[in-house]
């Protein structure tokens, strides 16, 4: 199995592209299920999550033709099944994002129930009593979500107890082809929602209010075929940010969306870094300082998101100062601290509160990585440690970093991609 290895104690410095966003590139591809015409997605990030969702429309017998540049043509006319099996909604839970447009556009879906995974339990409950409230028929058998629909989903209001991104984007994807108004109230205000909105807009969809709490959307008999660019990755701009931080460095993100990094932004500026912006690009400076602990408490958008928690329990880990992280997201999402404890670190979590005490030096030790932004802060750690740090189990890195060594490399970073 790969493993990354690491030399710290490279200030990193430099300029990188930010990639097409995960957690937009999913939802618009599910989206894509909503028309029969032909559909091109720009500006897709190379990531296993990406791929497994156009296997995942593959296997339904949609036609899929991607180019060398990460732009995908879809041809939905072909599908001839309905169903998102336990083998790939197992490896992704963002497959579930399939359940509405298929429920809303063909009348029945046939999806794998996600279970639980390491950051938490994570239910869908909110996904399928919205879709009750529009008028489809929920059963859950053998593990399989079976939801169908005769007719046309009704449009209905749907308050939300929780704020979910993907439950409020099954639910925005399934209303623009139902039968009048749905209002989604304590909606997601996520970029990724706003972003997939506007591709549902482009497509021919009715939509107002998204980016804010409240979404209305007026339902259409049918969408039409378009071509969409997903937006750049927030959360992989403010991983590389935060490397340059962590190491004293010097780093330029350029074709990144600044609006969406502000609560990131700050917190930076608050450990340190002198941070510029420009329409499209964001710099942070750390001339060769040592950071700030700050503290840190997620929520959802536009507050700090449980995506960059896990890079600044990292930046703490080495700050000047004690810092406390509160996650309120998930119950389960410190993984990383074990393994950042055998790297030397200073850390005690009490239930959803990490207090970090900043030490001089972290060591490079071998480290495992339990999920996708555990892995993200292993990272950052191993570049700042003393010595090598060897990084296990970077499958979960692949679902989310495109090009992990290449980008980092190219800053500077001594690492590289190992079998043992
Ligand atoms: C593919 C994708 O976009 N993933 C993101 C998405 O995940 P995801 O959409 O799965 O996360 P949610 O926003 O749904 O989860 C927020 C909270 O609501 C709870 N909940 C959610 C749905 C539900 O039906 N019932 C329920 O109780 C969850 O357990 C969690 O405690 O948003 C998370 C929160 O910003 C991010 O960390 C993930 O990177
Ligand atoms: C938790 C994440 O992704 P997913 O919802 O796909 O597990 C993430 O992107 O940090």
């Amino acid at each position: 199995m790969d493993k990354l290895l690491i030399t710290g104690g490279s200030p990193l410095n430099g300029v990188v592209r930010a990639s097409g966003a995960k957690n937009a590139a999913l939802p618009i591809l599910a989206a894509t299920l909503l028309t029969k015409d032909l559909i091109t997605i720009k500006n897709l990030p190379h990531l296993h999550d990406i791929t497994t969702m156009l296997e995942l429309l593959g296997s339904m017998g949609c036609g899929v033709v991607v180019d060398e540049k990460m732009s995908v043509q879809l041809d939905i006319s072909t599908l001839n099944n309905c169903e998102a099996p336990y083998e790939l909604v197992k490896t992704m839970r963002a497959s579930i994002l399939v359940l509405g447009p298929l429920v809303s556009h063909f009348g029945r879906a046939v999806v794998s129930l996600p279970g639980g995974c390491a950051i938490g339990s994570r239910p869908v409950d909110l996904h399928l009593r919205g879709l009750e409230a529009m008028g489809a028929k929920i059963d859950v058998t053998g593990g399989n979500i079976v939801a169908t629909v005769d007719g046309r989903l009704q449009g209905a209001r749907i308050f939300f107890d929780k704020v979910t991104v993907t439950g409020t984007e099954n639910l925005l994807m399934a209303a623009t082809l139902a039968e009048g108004q749905t209002v989604l109230e304590n909606a997601a205000r996520e970029p990724e929602v706003v972003d997939l909105a506007e591709c549902l807009i482009a497509m021919g969809a009715k939509i107002t209010g998204h980016g804010t709490d409240t979404i209305v959307i007026e339902g259409v008999e049918a969408l039409n075929g378009t071509t969409y660019p997903v937006m750049p990755d927030r959360i992989e701009t403010g991983t590389f940010l935060v490397a340059a931080a962590i190491t004293g460095g010097k780093v330029k993100v350029i074709d990144t969306d600044v609006k969406s990094l502000e609560a990131v932004l700050a917190k930076l500026e608050e450990a340190g870094a002198k941070v510029a912006c420009g329409e499209n690009w964001i710099e942070v400076d750390m001339e060769g300082r040592r950071p700030n602990a700050v503290n840190i408490s997620t929520a959802p958008y536009p507050a700090f998101p449980t995506d960059m928690q896990a890079q600044f329990v990292a930046l703490n880990s080495v700050a000047t100062g004690v810092g406390r992280v509160i996650e309120n997201i998930f119950e389960n999402r410190f993984m990383h601290v074990d393994e950042m404890l055998r790297m030397g670190a200073d850390i005690e979590v009490m239930g959803n509160t990490a207090i970090i005490r900043g030490c001089d030096k972290l060591k490079g030790a071998p480290v495992m990585a339990t999920d996708l932004r555990a892995s993200a802060s292993l990272v950052l750690s191993a570049l700042v440690a003393e010595g090598d740090t060897k990084i296990d189990r970077i499958y979960h890195i692949d679902r989310g970093y495109e090009c992990i060594e290449e980008k980092f490399g190219a800053l500077g970073a001594k690492i590289s991609r190992v079998l043992n």
